[in-house]
């Protein structure tokens, strides 16, 4: 074996300079701290509010920190012409400016990406470093130009790639960062432009959530300005993925994005469940938006004769005409059933007003209109007559009403057959379902959620708060201790502080309790899943059109969901998408994805053709129980626990079986044992069920009655293919019904 000691020891007296330069800055913030917090609450309330915004700008940088210290610097690049650079988290210089560390997402950062042999531009070597803690314990060179390196620097290349030693580390339970050894296909989508919705497909496990992460963190670094001003929302498919996920942006030093779930989008709502799938198609059809306008349209109602009212001893006549001249003037007017409104309502009060002031014998001033308008405001019979025929709404409480009344629906619902109507029909009560989130979120368009008012005043807000951003980075870089494009929010936490905000809300916490915030940037994982309507909803949480989006078709389990991207996205973002393509799967060794793979063709389940980075060590094996055996699931479990001491272990049988399977597990590894609601991911073994393992994965999966996953629902198939794909080291079936075609070729257990 090379002796890298030399190289290790300089690298080491690198990484010492480094890591001193980082204790340098956090110690100097922790001083201001400490002394900002010694002045306690003396001087004008201008100076206390000045401390207190420094005070958690130095708290957030020094957390921020503190989440990047792991794995700090992790490469270096040598260039033709001697230059040479160590890449990291972060970027970092030294007191005369000269720079210590590259940060990974700068433009001179790229090369360590995208050079290859066939392409080395003026790389010469690529180096990674392993470090533990602030210890360097391995070097692994690619030399991309032999000829530029002399033979005796030749002699010390050596070790197993970064890269394996990445996809065969055990799992911890969360994703974590590969930004140490991101390739170069998934580099080129990384750093792609901001602008247009990019798409990204690919087969299991080829990083599309790990790229579409780290795009993210590119995308805050190099348009920082404005994405830290609108925000940067990422929408995973369910709590449990984001729990997931949600270390992976922090260890890149970003923490101000906002996390959603499809059954979250719309504030107030929070959907876990979901419609059959016969419902959930209709209501994710694009037909819906012909339905949902009409139903809104139906409740500005004409009335089938003219209306007498009493009005103190008055009685006037709302004539049918009268009010439908009043509602074409509203709709006229295109504002939201709620704005319009207001239109009809004045026209409504107008024409009772002429009719009170001739019955009065007067002639109408604008005075007297006035004094009349206040009391036909205040008589019952107008109050409760106007709102019969245009009634003020909110989204939930129409959609209700909508699904309980067939009527309704019936009278709305042309676009529809007469069985897909009946499909909607639902108690008043029964809670909001994922499908109906994208229906609310349309119904508050038409109906309008925040009056014009409240627009004109977010409008003047934002531009407030541009104004305090400004003076908040000059502030930042004033004191010198903090760069203002770094990673972070300071600025942003430091503006909330200056415009007294009450609590200080970040930008993640405002966008996030409101439906009309335009979001910078959208990042959607799984996105093969969504709805013709749920895009609907994508596009007004960010109307710019700045999306990346990433799925693989073959993933699609929802009945609604798109079959190509072509189909999903050409009605939100016709001509303004482009694709790229992932084919390297870096979880699923090559053994287990084969048997995943031949179960789907064997089905005629299309599956995206990927290569595996590695071919695995263990053959995915096969078990045959006793129906509902727990036992036996407990014994390839114990198998599992004893043969590695480190990874998870998911337990992935159909939904009815989970509960008991859990029981069991849990009775005998007591604390060790979770499942969706409780502490899946963070113990050693999961019990889920197949929709629930989607974007995950673990060390061992044990895929529990793989025929009764398949016929469970219509989208048992991709859930049982999805399963299959989630090992990163072993694959076990265990079965007492016949197994699926395509799975006959797995060694006995
Ligand atoms: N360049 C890389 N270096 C190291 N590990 C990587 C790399 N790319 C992906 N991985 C790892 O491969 C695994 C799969 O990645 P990820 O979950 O992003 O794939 P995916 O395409 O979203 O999968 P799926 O569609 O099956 O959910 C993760 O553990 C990820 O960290």
């Amino acid at each position: 074996m090379s002796d890298l000691s030399g190289d290790r020891a300089a690298e080491q007296a690198h990484l010492d300079v480094v890591y001193g330069r980082l204790d340098a800055i956090v110690a100097a913030a922790e001083r201001q701290l400490t002394a900002i917090r010694r002045t306690g609450s003396v001087g004008t309330p201008q100076a206390r509010s000045e401390r207190d915004a420094m005070s958690t700008t130095l708290e957030f940088r020094l957390a921020q920190l503190r989440n990047v210290q792991d794995r700090l610097c992790f490469g270096r690049l040598d260039l033709r012409g001697g230059e040479r650079h160590h890449i990291g988290r972060i970027g970092l210089s030294d007191d005369h400016q000269d720079k210590l560390l590259v940060d990974w997402r700068a433009p001179v950062a790229a090369p360590f990406y995208q050079a290859t042999p066939a392409a080395p531009g003026e790389v010469i070597r690529r180096r990674h470093l392993t470090t533990s803690g602030r210890e360097v314990v391995h070097l692994d060179d690619e030399v991309l130009d032999l000829e530029a390196i002399d033979d005796d620097e030749r002699a010390t290349l050596q070790g197993e790639g970064a890269l394996m030693a990445a996809v065969r580390a055990p799992r911890t339970g969360r994703m974590g960062d590969i930004v140490a050894t991101i390739q170069a296909e998934q580099d080129r989508i990384v750093r792609d432009e901001l602008a247009g919705v990019l798409v990204v497909q690919g087969g299991p496990g080829t990083g599309k959530t790990a790229v579409a992460l780290h795009r993210a963190a590119y995308l805050l670094f190099t348009y920082r300005q404005r994405l830290e001003r609108s925000g940067v929302l990422v929408v995973g498919p369910g709590p449990l993925f984001l729990r997931y996920i949600e270390q992976v942006l922090p260890s890149l030093g970003e923490s101000g994005v906002v996390m959603a779930t499809p059954g979250s989008l719309f504030p107030g709502v929070e959907a876990s469940t979901d419609d059959g799938d016969d419902v959930a198609q209709v209501k994710g059809d694009l037909r819906m938006v012909e339905v949902l306008a009409n139903a809104v349209r139906d409740r500005q109602r004409l009335p089938d004769e003219d209306l007498e009212l009493r009005v103190g001893s008055h009685r006037l006549t709302l004539t049918r005409s009268a009010v439908a001249a009043a509602r074409a003037r509203a709709r006229s007017t295109g504002a939201a059933h709620n704005a319009a409104r207001v239109t009809f309502v004045k026209d409504m009060l107008r024409h009772l007003a002429g009719q009170l002031a001739q019955q009065m014998g007067q002639t109408l001033s604008d005075e007297l209109r006035q004094e009349l308008d206040a009391d036909l405001r205040d008589s019952r019979d107008v109050r409760v007559n106007l709102n019969l025929l245009w009634m003020p709404l909110t989204p939930q409480r129409f959609l209700q009403d909508l699904f309980a009344t067939p009527v309704r629906i019936a009278s709305a619902g042309d676009a529809l057959s007469a069985a897909e109507r009946a499909r909607l029909e639902r108690d008043r009560d029964q809670p909001f379902t994922l499908s109906d989130v994208p229906l609310l979120d349309e119904v508050a368009e038409l109906v309008g959620d925040d009056g014009e008012a409240g627009r004109v005043e977010g409008r003047q807000r934002a531009q407030e708060r541009a104004a305090e951003l400004e003076y908040a980075k000059d502030v930042l870089g004033m004191t010198g201790l903090v760069d203002p494009q770094a990673p972070g929010i300071g600025a942003e936490m430091l503006a909330n502080q200056f415009a007294e905000m009450g609590p200080a809300l970040s930008v993640a916490e405002r966008a996030e309790a409101d439906r009309s915030w335009a979001f910078g940037h959208l990042v959607v994982d799984e996105a093969q899943e969504l709805t013709p309507m749920m895009w609907r909803l994508l596009s007004r949480r960010c109307p710019a059109r700045s999306w990346t989006v990433v799925g693989d078709l073959a993933q699609r389990g929802t009945v609604g969901g798109a079959s190509s991207w072509a189909e999903a996205l050409q009605p939100v973002a016709a001509g303004r998408w482009r694709e790229r393509e992932l084919s390297v799967s870096y979880r699923t060794p090559g053994r287990v994805l084969r048997v995943a793979d031949a179960m789907a063709r064997a089905n005629g389940l299309p599956v995206t053709a990927v290569e595996s980075v590695r071919e695995g060590e263990v053959d995915p094996a096969v078990r045959e129980r006793a129906p509902g055996d727990g036992q036996a699931v407990v014994e390839v479990v114990a198998s599992l626990l004893t043969a590695s001491e480190e990874g998870t272990i998911a337990v992935v049988a159909p939904l009815a079986e989970v509960p008991e399977l859990a029981r069991v597990l849990e009775d005998q590894w007591p604390g060790q044992v979770g499942d969706a609601k409780r502490t899946a991911l963070t113990v050693r073994v999961s019990v889920l069920a197949p929709e629930q393992v989607k974007g995950l994965e673990f060390d061992d999966v044990v895929v529990v009655e793989p025929a009764a996953v398949v016929s469970a629902s219509r989208r048992g198939l991709s859930d049982l293919y999805v399963a299959l794909s989630r090992p990163t080291r072993r694959l076990v079936v265990l079965h007492s019904e016949p197994l699926p075609a395509g799975m006959d070729d797995l060694v006995r257990w």
